[in-house]
């Protein structure tokens, strides 16, 4: 038998769980706003093309290039990074996995955030650089994209299947300076990188 007492309390047990339910909601509901509004980055692979031509297609398929400082993007514009120079800006629901020229590797999606390390740390073409914890390889193939595929990557990742990944996104993207190698990156014998001079590790 409920008391008047434990009834009200069952009540305000009740109200407080709805209550909490509906901020679950909300909150719920801000997470997948926030994932929409993000815009989409799409990296140009210098391996394959340039800023200019990939731009060019973009504008025959009706997409607009348009200042950066125009504020939030409409569908169909498209900008250039200000920081990034290879690096293009799109509305968040641009079909971009389905253009030819992501299928083809001459654009690779690519965070801006997970572009900038291998653009700050800038080897020159005939660096050697080992890259500690690879795949799936956007970092490589943008070390692979700034270097002109001059010198050597080696790219190390443990994880068997994200290692298969990564040599088929290396391969697709044409960096042939980038050997993968499937190890963890903490078992190889210091020896092995006296002649490294960048490394990047994310
Ligand atoms: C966040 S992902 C790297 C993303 C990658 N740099 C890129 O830009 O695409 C981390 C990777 O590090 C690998 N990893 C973690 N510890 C490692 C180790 N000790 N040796 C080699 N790979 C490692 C994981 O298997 C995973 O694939």
């Amino acid at each position: 038998m409920l008391t008047g007492l434990s009834i009200l309390q069952f009540f305000l047990c009740k109200a407080t769980y709805i209550s909490s339910c509906l901020f679950a909601n909300d909150l719920f509901i801000a997470t997948v706003i926030s994932v929409v509004d993000l815009p989409k980055y799409a990296r140009v692979n210098l391996l394959k093309s340039d800023v200019s031509l990939v731009i060019a297609a973009f504008n025959e398929d009706g997409y607009l290039l348009c200042d950066e400082r125009c504020g939030a993007l409409e569908h169909n514009n498209f900008s250039i990074d200000p920081i990034l120079p290879d690096v293009l800006k799109f509305h968040p629901l641009a079909p971009l996995t389905t253009h030819p020229l992501y299928r083809d590797s001459h654009i690779i999606l690519q965070d801006k955030a997970s572009c900038l390390p291998a653009y700050l740390l800038a080897p020159p073409p005939g660096s050697n650089v080992v890259d500690c914890c690879a795949a799936p390889g956007n970092k490589t193939t943008q070390l692979a994209s700034i270097m002109r595929n001059k010198g050597s990557i080696t790219a190390f990742d443990k994880d068997r299947r994200r290692f298969a990944v990564l040599r088929k996104r290396v391969r697709e993207a044409g960096a042939t300076c980038v050997s993968p190698i499937l190890s963890d990156i903490l078992k190889v014998c210091p020896r092995y990188c006296h002649l490294i001079l960048y490394t990047e590790a994310t």
